[in-house]
């Protein structure tokens, strides 16, 4: 089941200032043999002081890819080919690294998706703390750490990552990331994939005090939308490179709006009605990306001749931006 999704808070009502963040038309091509393969396209979102926005699609939607344009660590054979990233007066998509790699770890941090991965196995964790917080004192990381509800690992430093579990050391690395360095931005992969569902709810709960007593905005990309339901003011659903529908995350779930977000909705375990057989999706997203019209249009229940040949624009309904030839349409 789906936690109520969070009414927008102050933050996340429409913003007073400029937002922090705004991605313009941007694409992101992967150079292959094959050809370019356009994982990102015409992406545009505005991203609030102290919101968090949820990116949800499935497998190969493209969710990573744009994190990482974000980020600007895209991997070699990438390369963002169109559009703008404004960052205060920064553009990002076209900033030179050495002030990127400033921003990195300064104003923008990253949650990584395994924790793990992230850390030394042969360093203890209090000594890896202290360099990624430049030589925090013992009194102040005693502080950082009891304030997030990490009391109970403070006798326990000097100890290396696999004496800690993994729900532990992402709860470490979402403080340190979020309070240690204090960016304005944090940009989330997955962040709780690899944890199981307390501890998941734990990662979860912490990210929203941070938020809320920061006001730091996060990027947050997940696969799972009972994940996103529980953290994300507004939600994305990306399909083929595409954001085919932005929207407060109560109207995605309440009135879902393109027909993927609805076939997505109906093919999550638990909202179907007891008794009845799991709904999949028929079809795969692979290829999809390089049709001339809607990517969605060979498996959607509502696909009419248009959208086959002519990719659809953003059109605004009520409060969501949905990119479907029948969004207006009760379909
Ligand atoms: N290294 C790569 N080389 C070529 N194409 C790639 C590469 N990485 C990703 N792609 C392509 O880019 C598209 C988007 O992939 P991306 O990993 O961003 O999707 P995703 O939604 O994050 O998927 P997942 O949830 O599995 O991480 C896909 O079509 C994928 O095949």
């Amino acid at each position: 089941m789906f936690a109520k999704p969070k009414t927008a808070g102050a933050a996340s009502s429409a913003p007073a200032g400029a937002p922090l963040l705004s991605v313009q038309d941007l694409a992101v091509t992967f150079r292959t043999r094959n050809g370019g393969v356009p994982a990102v396209r015409e992406v545009s979102f505005d991203l609030a002081r102290g919101e968090i926005l949820g990116l949800v699609g499935e497998s190969g939607s493209g969710k990573s890819t744009l994190l990482t344009a974000l980020m600007r660590m895209l991997p070699r054979n990438a390369e963002i080919t169109d559009g703008r990233i404004g960052f205060g007066d920064a553009d990002l998509a076209s900033l030179k690294e050495n002030d990127m790699r400033r921003l990195r770890g300064g104003r923008i941090g990253l949650i990584p998706q395994r924790p793990m991965t992230s850390l030394s196995p042969s360093t203890s964790v209090g000594r890896q703390l202290r360099w990624h917080l430049d030589g925090i004192g013992d009194g102040e990381l005693k502080e950082l750490l009891t304030g997030v509800g990490l009391g109970t690992v403070l006798d326990r430093l000097d100890g290396y990552p696999f004496e800690f579990s993994g729900g532990q050391l992402q709860r470490l690395l979402i403080a340190v990331a979020a309070l240690g360095k204090q960016p304005d931005l944090l940009l989330a992969d997955e962040p709780t994939t690899t944890l199981d569902a307390t501890v998941q709810a734990q990662v979860l709960k912490l990210l929203l005090e941070l938020r809320d007593r920061t006001g730091l905005s996060m990027v947050f990309v997940t696969h799972d939308l009972g994940v996103i339901s529980q953290v994300s003011d507004r939600i994305g659903v990306m399909y083929a490179g595409l954001l085919v529908e932005l929207a407060p995350a109560r109207a995605v779930f309440e009135t879902p709006r393109h027909p993927y977000t609805r076939a997505l909705l109906e093919a999550v375990p638990g909202r179907g009605r007891r008794g009845e057989p799991l709904r999949t999706i028929p079809g795969s997203v692979t290829g999809a990306n390089r049709l001339p019209g809607c990517p969605f249009a060979p498996r959607c229940t509502a696909v009419i001749d248009r959208c086959r040949e002519e990719l659809p624009e953003v059109r605004r309904v009520g409060d969501a931006l949905v990119r479907c030839h029948r969004a207006e349409e009760e379909i």
